[in-house]
């Protein structure tokens, strides 16, 4: 579904991505870990059609991303941006169905996929004539995830979209998120600075350090086979992990938190 090939990435002079090879398999989730600034944000807004590759090839669907093919494909992509993204001069509402209204979604149709995305976001229907300044972050996030999911994506691009949710909603998010990336067999790229939650969402885990893959592969091979001593130093830098290495090796039933 989407694949990365030899890709190579620089602002500046400086590389932020150095010949990463990816595959992002259909209907799974690919997690994105590692510390800050290892390039994670890179290889989503390249996917994105953002910024373009310096060296190397992204494909979608069989085909490198190219100015030919890129509209029709950000159509089939949701793309959720660190913060949120929201436009500040629209309401949640204008924000959320800005896409379905230049596709000419008659108004009954938007109007009904908006009460459905906040009802799963849980976001009081209230909110959705506030400006994004009017909300708190939490809210904030909730309504960028409802914009990134309108049009029913196929493949949907996650920066750290839960990080400035309270652990009660975050976690109930979690586990409707992951059940709506399964039932409806969506393909997911998502960054999270939290392994717990990396190993809860992926199908496979990618982490990177200074622009390169250390290792990719399941939760329990990360944890229990690490590829090199940094894969250790990330796993036990975090907040509990004892606790992830117990869940993971415990058959990851349950968000681990
Ligand atoms: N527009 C830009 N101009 C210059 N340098 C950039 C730009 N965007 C990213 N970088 C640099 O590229 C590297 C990778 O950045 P990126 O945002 O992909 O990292 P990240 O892993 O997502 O970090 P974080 O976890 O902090 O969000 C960093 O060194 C960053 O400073």
């Amino acid at each position: 579904m989407l694949s990365y090939i030899g890709v190579s990435k620089g602002y500046g002079g400086q590389l932020a991505l150095d010949g990463i090879d990816l595959d992002c398999a259909e209907a799974a989730t690919t997690v994105l870990i590692g510390p800050s600034g290892c390039g994670k944000s890179t290889l989503l807004r390249l996917a994105a059609g953002l910024i373009r590759a310096d060296a190397g090839e992204v494909w979608f669907e069989g085909a490198p991303l190219g100015a030919e093919n890129l509209r029709a494909a950000r159509l089939r992509m949701g793309y959720m941006i660190q913060e949120g993204g929201l436009f500040p001069h629209l309401s949640v509402r204008a924000n959320v169905e800005l896409m379905a209204r230049e596709l000419g979604w008659p108004t009954s149709k938007r109007r009904e996929r908006l009460a459905e995305l906040a009802e799963l976001v849980q976001l009081p229907a209230t909110l959705l004539d506030r400006f994004p300044l009017e909300l708190s972050g939490g809210q904030r996030q909730r309504a960028a995830l409802m914009r990134a999911l309108m049009l029913d994506p196929d493949l949907i691009l996650l920066d750290e979209p839960l990080g400035a949710l309270d652990p009660m909603i975050r976690v109930e998010l979690q586990r409707e998120l992951a059940a709506i990336f399964q039932r409806l067999h969506k393909t997911v790229l998502m960054v999270t600075h939290d392994l717990a939650e990396a190993v809860f969402f992926g199908d496979q885990l990618v982490l990177l350090r200074a622009g390169r893959i250390v290792q990719q592969g399941s939760a329990q091979a990360l944890l229990q086979s690490p590829a090199e001593p940094f894969v250790a130093e990330f796993v036990n830098a975090q907040r509990e992990p004892q606790r992830v290495l117990m869940e993971v090796s415990q058959g990851l039933s349950a968000p681990v938190f």
